[in-house]
């Protein structure tokens, strides 16, 4: 039986406890993903690190996922997800691609100097309320500015509850800063555009000056040992780094909540509205166009909140598209298949 205990510092709740069955519970071993390969999995349990390959009977798994499998190391379920981070697929193949799961805290890191861009923070903002995440906000390169202050108190304009530090990445004192999202077992992940620190901060937070991320030797059930580059990696705080390159390209979609959520202002503006659908355009009556008057609302949040919800609505159309042709497809061939049965019977 697993000594459930020990699975804590991977990140195991009670979220994920209070999902096993009895059976589960005494006779499944729940192991989290740290790696993703073309064939196969690594995943990490109590005691050790095993490769599991990937097998049609399998969900559509990610690096974060709490999966069972039984003693003999083969798939049972996987576990609910309590946040997820998905994508919608680059290229002409319209479809989500899991990016990451059960992320506790995402870090936005926005670098102080010209880059500062607030559309750009409310973009991520937008994506990690929609992943169920909690939000940090990093203004990083606080050393070479002199408007940090300035730019804390604009930030916690858009949202006073949102937790907003400026960092110098470089400095070892801002693994004590972050700590209170680095405990044992926290998963976090960074997001941020090119530049702004990310590896830097990987760096720091790891205590190591060359590695971006840990290598790890693992079993691969056959006794044999392969190295393998391993997306999520142990800090020396006891949190858990997600680290994977899609992380860094998002496109918002299926984010409605999100988005929702980040512009919360907005909303409650827009219920005010003379009409149910205002556009927050030349509409009269529009209480959103009252508080841009009023100074209350920037022009340049409503722009963003309309440009970020129109982007929303393609891909997610794009995607509910391809899945009513799918389905219409599907229905034709059982149709297809049924007519000529009827002609071979009949
Ligand atoms: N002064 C100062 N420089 C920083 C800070 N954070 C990052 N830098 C510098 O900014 C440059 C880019 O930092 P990276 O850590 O490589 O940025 P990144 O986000 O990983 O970039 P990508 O790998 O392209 O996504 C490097 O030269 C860093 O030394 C900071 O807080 N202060
Ligand atoms: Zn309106």
């Amino acid at each position: 039986m697993t000594n459930f205990q020990n699975l804590a510092k991977l990140g195991w709740t009670p979220y994920f406890q209070q999902q096993l069955t009895l059976e589960e519970w005494s006779d499944a071993h729940p192991v989290r993903i740290v790696s993703q390969h073309r064939s196969c999995i690594s995943v990490q349990g109590e005691a050790r690190t095993y490769s599991l390959p990937l097998t049609p009977a399998m969900d559509a798994l990610v690096v974060g996922d709490w999966i069972l499998i039984d003693s003999e190391q083969r798939y049972i379920r996987l576990l609910e997800r309590k946040s997820c981070f998905k994508r919608r697929a680059p290229g002409a193949h319209l479809a989500w691609q899991l990016i990451s799961a059960n992320v506790d805290t995402a870090f936005i890191l926005c670098a102080l100097n010209e880059d500062f861009n607030l559309s750009r923070l409310e973009r991520y903002l937008a994506l990690v309320h929609s992943s169920s995440a909690q939000a940090v906000v990093l203004l990083t390169k606080s050393d070479q500015v002199e408007h940090a202050e300035q730019a804390l108190s604009v930030v916690h304009q858009l949202d006073a509850t949102l937790d907003v530090l400026a960092v110098n990445t470089h400095a070892p004192e801002c693994a004590e800063r972050l700590s209170p999202w680095l405990s044992e077992g926290q998963t976090v992940v960074l997001l941020g555009s090119s530049g702004v620190g990310k590896s830097t901060l990987t760096n720091t937070l790891m205590n190591t000056q060359h590695q971006r991320t840990g290598r790890i030797r693992e079993d691969d059930g056959k006794g044999r040992h392969t190295t393998t580059h391993r997306e999520l990696v142990t800090l020396p705080s006891g949190g858990l780094l997600l680290d994977t390159p899609g992380m860094r390209e998002l496109q918002l979609g299926g984010c409605e909540a999100g988005i929702s959520s980040a512009f919360a202002d907005i909303e409650l503006l827009g219920e005010q509205c003379r009409f149910n659908d205002c556009r927050h355009g030349q509409e009269p009556g529009c209480a959103v166009q009252g508080a841009i008057d009023s100074g209350a609302l920037s022009q340049r949040r409503l722009n963003n909140y309309l440009k970020l919800n129109r982007e929303n609505a393609f891909n997610t159309a794009s995607l509910a598209q391809r899945r009513a042709k799918e389905k219409s497809f599907g229905k034709m061939v059982k149709q297809t298949v049924k007519n000529k049965a009827r002609l071979r019977d009949g």
